[in-house]
């Protein structure tokens, strides 16, 4: 995998590493920030709630404890029989309709079960005795509950099956200022759609408001089919308590420690999370002593202030990481990858022969330092090629030059002198002139070695050399073509003129070389041939003239002439 592929691979990880990181410490922070501020909120909105209700039912309660003290109806109460005291109180029950809120009351007497109502609509004016309470009739339970209970007051959610309608009735007891003997129900009923749309009708979504009774049951709410009616005569079990509006035995636990809190601690809001529905719900609770009630407020903060509101926040973070992760690469490129690939390519080009030193990337710093040390390097590698090469160049010129010279008398060898021959013998050709070739051979030589020694015939040997080379034009040729026969070529040459010169050499040889006072000779045979004429037969012809030389008694020159 190249350095570009891993680093991307790096900061792919990166980028999602540190968005994991992110979003888990976003998480908790948001998760904690709302919890905090939605339990302000829990409190603010349970005193809220709890004012909404108690503002309207304060001046219902008071007016209902007056018409409880009132003693034209108690007197009513006391003898319900009489007529006079009958007209009196009707009159007095229709002032305190009138300043009902919701124009409608209702008295019931113990002492013969009467039980008076009238509506805002005034439907009952002429006759408010609507009908007699039974301890035997269970609709009826409520009152003689009440009674038994002798509570002075009592706030009951309850359908009034002879009248079509529910609602939530005042009750305060009427008792004698004397004797304190009850002497019957007093008070008044507000319609339950009215009051719930006045106190648990929030607008505010994600917020729902309950009101309990001193035992837990669902007095007002939303949802019609919870709210415990008549829970005044129901056993504990029956009734419908919030705890039923829980989802967990963990949440019921709570609901119940945040009432008897609430309770022991009137006034203050205590809050909790409880699981409502499988979803997580802030619940406020406080205790409302002037009623009995308990206002519970219930907030599901992820519909209140969901942590998705903070996503927007976490979004940016995440893209500025990202455009960071991105800039970086890119500076990685250009800093780091570019300038290597760069290096990598001069490198190559290095290994293969064919640096240029413009190849190089354009760096800084470290990157910088190493392609200058990396110049330097290749500098230093060519710098030692060249000599290398310049060198071996040299030494195989050398060897070209050893391999057809002769050591002894620094004359072309056989295989030097075999070309030069091919060489002229092919120029001769070409420019259709003739060349001239000498055959020399030492006379007794091989006497010269066993009289004097080896040495003095190597000697005896340059000698001869020197007098050939002394002797000839630049563009002549001598060689020696092995023991102590040496060839001479001529060319541009004609038979006379190299007659001439075989002569002149025998003569310069006669009279230089000597070994011991003795002079040494050399037989010459010569042969001025066409350059058509192979190279064997210009051989063959010229050693013939030789051998014909010697035989005629050494020292001398002996042209090959045909037919000879
Ligand atoms: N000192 C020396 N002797 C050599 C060298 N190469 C060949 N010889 C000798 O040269 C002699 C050549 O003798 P020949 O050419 O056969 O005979 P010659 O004595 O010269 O007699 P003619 O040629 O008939 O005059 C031999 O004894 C070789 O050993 C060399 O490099 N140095």
């Amino acid at each position: 995998m190249s350095l570009g592929t891993r680093f991307i691979w790096i900061a792919i990880g990166l980028v999602l590493g540190t968005a994991f990181a992110i979003w888990q410490v976003f998480d908790r922070v948001a998760t904690g920030v709302v919890e905090q501020w939605g339990t302000r909120v829990a409190e603010v909105q349970v005193r809220y709630d709890s004012a909404r209700l108690l503002q309207p039912l304060e001046r219902e309660i008071a007016l209902a404890h007056q018409m409880a003290d009132s003693p034209v109806i108690q007197d009513l109460a006391r003898a319900p029989d009489d007529e006079a005291l009958d007209a009196a109180a009707k009159a007095e029950m229709e002032r305190f309709r009138r300043n009902f809120g919701a124009n409608n009351y209702f008295v019931a007497l113990l002492d013969n079960g009467a039980y008076y109502f009238n509506d805002a609509e005034d439907e009952f004016g002429e006759q408010p005795l609507r009908y007699h309470l039974s301890p035997e009739d269970p609709d009826d339970a409520w009152f003689y509950r009440l009674v038994e209970q002798g509570r002075d007051f009592h706030l009951n959610v309850n359908p009034d099956s002879e009248l079509g309608v529910i609602k939530l009735w005042i009750d305060v007891l009427m008792r004698d200022p004397a004797s304190n003997e009850i002497l019957g129900i007093v008070g008044t009923g507000m319609e339950l759609e009215t009051m719930l749309a006045e106190t648990v009708a929030v607008d505010q979504p994600g917020i729902t408001t309950i009101f309990v009774d001193h035992s837990g049951a669902i007095q007002l709410y939303r949802d019609r089919d919870l709210i415990d009616y008549a829970s005044l005569v129901k056993p504990e079990g029956q009734k419908s308590h919030l705890k039923r509006l829980v989802s967990d035995a963990e949440s019921r636990e709570r609901v119940g420690q945040l009432l008897d809190q609430a309770q022991a601690s009137a006034g203050n809001v205590h809050t909790a999370f409880v699981t409502v529905d499988g979803q997580r719900h802030l619940m406020g609770v406080a205790w409302l002593p002037r009623i009995g009630w308990y206002e519970v407020t219930l907030l599901d903060l992820d519909v209140i202030m969901p942590v998705s509101r903070f996503v927007p926040l976490l979004i940016i973070v995440l893209i500025a990481l990202v455009i960071s992760i991105l800039l970086l690469h890119v500076a990685v490129r250009r800093l780091l990858l570019q300038p290597i690939s760069a290096l990598e390519a001069a490198m190559q080009a290095l290994k293969n022969g064919r640096y240029v030193r413009g190849d190089l990337p354009a760096a800084s710093g470290e990157m910088a330092r190493l392609v200058r040390h990396f110049s330097d390097m290749a500098n230093t590698i060519q710098a030692h090629t060249r000599e290398l090469e310049d060198r071996v160049e040299a030494r195989t010129a050398e060897l070209n030059r050893l391999a057809r010279v002769d050591s002894l008398t620094e004359l072309p060898n056989r295989r030097g002198m075999q070309e030069a021959l091919d060489q002229a013998r092919e120029r001769a050709e070409r420019e259709g002139r003739r060349l001239s070739l000498l055959w020399i051979d030492v006379d007794e030589f091989k006497q010269i070695n066993d009289d004097r020694g080896h040495d003095t015939g190597d000697v005896a040997l340059r000698q001869v050399a020197s007098c050939l080379q002394e002797e000839l034009r630049g563009y002549d040729v001598a060689g020696r073509w092995g023991g102590d026969e040496f060839l001479v070529m001529l060319y541009p040459s004609t038979e006379e003129r190299m007659a001439s010169v075989a002569e002149r050499l025998r003569e310069r040889v006669a009279s230089r070389v000597s070994v011991g006072g003795q002079p040494v000779t050399i037989s010459v045979g010569g042969y001025c041939a066409e350059g058509t004429e192979p190279l064997s037969q210009i051989l063959a012809r010229a050693d013939r003239a030789l051998y014909r030389a010697k035989e005629a008694g050494r020292n001398r020159v002996q042209m090959h002439t045909v037919g000879g």
